[in-house]
């Protein structure tokens, strides 16, 4: 166990990680030069384009340093705040961080609330200095900033270049003398900590894990803490670019289970893993039930494809333990599944999947949080679309869900982000400098203020200098309202969205004015209205075509009428006919494009 480290690499995004991490991989010789591609830690196709780590990934490298053989656990960690549980989790199966500035950027938002994250693990930091090649590089003052934030010694920073090799070497040595190795008993009950998980096709579930205390051998009996479920380890091993079958993983050690789980739903990341005979007395501590926190519509856009679409929505599920969903109706896109995400960016994610993977076409609802309504008999109801909205006249009061959000940015922004906070009807509890120029402030705020466009508009406005944590304090009361819109006088279920009233008639009328500029001319007039239960508040017209124009889709010959039929089909593809009416995808996200 003393030759083993076990560390994580946390950055702010595009500051190096994914490329340190390449090239460690191969000063190590983890994976041969021929093997090498940029970022071959971020597998999913999705990962690399985006150029985003969406998944936490784990790899083991051996390394030969001064006449001893080490074993180095590399731990890559997503960035995005909607991901930020298991990035908590990541750290938690650390002993040591290696902490990559931006030599030409200096130190960002996400550099400080990774920071913390780490040091609230108590983890050994190793700043690097990363892009030292770069000519706009100002190292001197960048070390600086490092010094000034936590208080190391200016030698300890290490100058590096991923990119060119540079420093690597020093950074290995660093991981090896700085970072402990991890403690833990052998000897002890088993207590391993899931962080990650990973779906293969043939085999299951392939648990990652990290072992605290005890063995975990091939055959053993094995029950996951939280969800009470036991299986036999039909293989244990380690992460190496592939897995690799080891007899067992010992304390200390970071591995990976295949026992046959075919539901990603059974392994929750943050639970522990012990033997079902002589099991550990206390799981380890911090596991937290992983909770939904936007939900929205999913349609095929074909209705067709509906039994198409259950099929793929559960072959993704096998795979994303955190997207959930059931069957729902709606009046105006017929079938389709309800779904409930960790934020905006996996609903993105999963709209994307279901896409590339599985070839749907699908369009996506308002996003709503979930909300409680009280009605007039004193029972509560959860209602997580605007079309489960009871009538006004049965609700009592509703409530929703509130956040404590923490902000930490630099000292120029808290008058913009202070004005963004009060507009989304956040309410400052604190404010705390954490150095002379970094300030953390912390607002309770509405959660249906913030899931949606509010991380956005931060980065904007703080010139992408601000960076934001969250979580949940609890439902309060706030006077909300259904705003229905109305296509030529009917109500399209899909549009509608709950509201605070005092902002209702200005939503009401900016959300027509949208709709108006989204929706396509027809041949006929559309009236786009905005209502609150039967009082109509706004009203906007799309005007007819004029007739020219449709004549130009007439006539001719026959294959120039193909090609506008083909291209009309094409443009249709994210188009849904709700009445007489043709509807875009983007009308059905308006509501988040308002300001
Ligand atoms: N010049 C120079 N460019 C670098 C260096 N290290 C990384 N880059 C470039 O910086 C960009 C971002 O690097 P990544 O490794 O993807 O950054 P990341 O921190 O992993 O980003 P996320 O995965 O989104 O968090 C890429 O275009 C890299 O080629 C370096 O040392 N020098």
């Amino acid at each position: 166990m003393k030759n083993i480290r076990n560390f994580c690499i946390i950055a702010h995004i595009d500051h190096g990680k994914s490329t340190l991490a390449d090239r460690l991989l191969q000063f190590t010789n983890t994976i041969s030069d021929r093997e090498m591609q940029a970022q071959v830690l971020d597998d999913m196709d999705l990962e690399r384009e985006r150029g985003i780590t969406i998944k936490s990934h784990a790899i083991q490298m051996n390394y030969h340093f001064e006449g001893q053989e080490y074993i180095l656990n590399l731990i890559d960690t997503p960035g995005h705040v909607d991901f930020s549980y298991e990035v908590s989790r990541s750290i938690a199966a650390c002993e040591g961080a290696l902490l990559v500035v931006d030599a030409s950027q200096g130190i960002e938002a996400q550099t400080i609330s990774n920071l913390f994250l780490a040091l609230d693990h108590d983890l050994e930091i190793i700043p690097v200095l990363n892009k030292i090649d770069l000519p706009g590089a100002m190292p001197e003052e960048v070390k600086d900033q490092i010094v000034d934030l936590i208080g190391c010694d200016r030698d300890s920073i290490i100058p590096a270049s991923a990119k060119e090799g540079i420093g690597i070497n020093e950074i290995l040595s660093a991981i090896i003398h700085r970072i402990h190795p991890p403690k833990g008993n052998p000897n002890a009950e088993l207590q391993a900590l899931i962080f990650d998980s990973t779906f293969n096709s043939y085999r299951g579930i392939e648990v990652i894990f990290r072992v605290k205390n005890g063995r975990i051998s091939k055959g053993d009996k094995v029950k996951f803490v939280a969800t009470g479920k036991e299986y036999i380890a039909d293989e244990v091993g380690i992460l190496r670019l592939t897995k690799e079958p080891r007899d067992y993983v010992d304390s200390g050690d970071v591995g990976y289970i295949i026992s046959g789980i075919k539901v990603a739903k059974e392994v929750k990341v943050g639970d522990t893993i012990t033997h079902s005979e002589n099991p550990t007395k206390e799981a380890i501590k911090g596991f937290e039930e992983v909770k939904p926190m936007v939900f929205a519509g999913i349609y095929p856009v074909d209705t067709s494809e509906f039994e198409d679409l259950r099929e793929a929505m559960e072959k993704l599920q096998l795979n994303d333990a955190a997207l959930i969903w059931e069957p729902e109706t709606s009046a105006a896109l017929g079938f389709g599944f309800r779904c409930g995400f960790l934020g905006m960016l996996h609903m993105e994610i999963v709209q994307e999947r279901l896409e590339r993977e599985f070839d749907m076409t699908v369009l996506t609802t308002v996003p709503s949080v979930r909300f409680h309504v009280i009605d007039k008999k004193g029972e509560i109801m959860e209602v997580s679309a605007p079309s489960e909205m009871p009538d006004p006249n049965y609700i009592d009061w509703i409530e929703e869900p509130f956040i404590n959000a923490q902000i930490i940015t630099a000292s120029d922004y808290v008058g913009p982000i202070m004005g963004l906070c009060m507009e989304k009807r956040g309410i400052l509890k604190n404010q705390v400098y954490l150095t002379s120029t970094r300030v953390e402030l912390t607002f309770e705020m509405p959660l249906s203020e913030v899931v949606f466009d509010f991380f956005d508009k931060l980065k904007t406005i703080s010139r992408g200098y601000a960076s934001l944590d969250y979580h949940l304090i609890g439902y309060r009361e706030s006077n909300l309202v259904k705003l229905d819109i109305l296509l030529n006088g009917d109500p399209v279920d899909a549009l509608s969205a709950i509201v605070h009233r005092d902002k209702a008639y200005d939503w009401g009328k900016k959300l027509c004015e949208k709709l108006r500029e989204l929706l396509p001319r027809q041949q006929f007039e559309i009236a786009i209205q905005a209502a609150i239960g039967a009082k109509i508040i706004a009203r906007e017209t799309v005007k007819a075509l004029r007739k020219d124009v449709i004549a130009k889709c007439y006539g001719g010959d026959i294959s120039r009428k193909r090609k506008l039929l083909e291209k009309q089909k094409k443009g249709k593809k994210r188009m849904r006919q709700i009445g007489t009416v043709e509807v875009p995808q983007e009308a059905f996200m308006a509501v988040l494009k308002i300001s």
